[in-house]
């Protein structure tokens, strides 16, 4: 199903311009809800696991999250509400940017309190297929006090700090925005994805 004209056409606008955007709204709060209850469930059932980086994904200091990739054919309601939205999204920004999202990739990602992602970018090495990362937040009523921001450093040398407000997603360019996970005083729920192009070396 396609999204109502127009409906994301700031968002669009501002990745052309800035690189980045945060879009409030793309589910109700009933449906966010659903996925932090799941997202917290898997987590309480032992179901996420200590995250990777690189091609690998082998364990990693860099980085603190416990993770469950979301299983295309598997998917749950309430992740199936999640990809639907994401997948408009992805066919705007492919209408409105000419940016050639063939899919994208999902997971869950809980960060204990104390536990982060040093400053990073999101491509892995060799790989050019990450194109747009979109962070979906699931957590009420986050103070900043809390901590957790994800910091993300902008071509001018400056940074914006973002909460991870149930709710917000944040979407930026894989290839261009360093960023990272401040540590936060309690749990910290989201799913992280990426939307991919065709990758250049994969022939046809
Ligand atoms: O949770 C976030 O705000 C960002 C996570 C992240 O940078 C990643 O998973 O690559
Ligand atoms: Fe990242």
């Amino acid at each position: 199903m396609l999204s109502p004209p127009g409906e994301f056409s700031a968002a669009a606008a501002a990745i052309a311009a800035d690189g980045w955007y945060l879009l409030p709204g793309l589910l109700s709060p009933t449906q966010t809800r659903a996925l932090a209850g799941e997202c917290r469930a898997m987590h309480e059932a032992g179901q996420l696991k200590a995250a990777g980086t690189g091609a690998n994904r082998t364990a990693s200091s860099l980085r603190g999250d416990l993770t469950g990739w979301f299983v295309a054919g598997a998917l749950s309601v309430p992740q199936r509400a999640f990809s639907d939205r994401l997948d408009q999204l992805r066919q705007a920004l492919n209408r409105e940017l000419m940016l050639g999202l063939v899919d994208s990739e999902s997971h869950y990602a809980v960060y204990r309190p104390g536990t982060g992602y040093g400053r990073h970018l999101d491509r892995l090495r060799g790989d050019d297929a990450r194109v747009v990362s979109a962070v979906f937040y699931l957590n009420e009523d986050w103070r900043p006090a809390e901590g957790g921001a994800l910091r993300l450093y902008l071509a001018d040398r400056s940074h914006r700090d973002i909460y991870p407000c149930a709710g917000d997603l944040l979407l930026f360019l894989s290839a261009q925005c360093e960023h990272e996970v401040l540590p936060a005083t309690r749990d910290r729920m989201s799913i992280a994805c990426w939307m991919r192009q065709r990758r250049l070396d994969a022939g046809v």
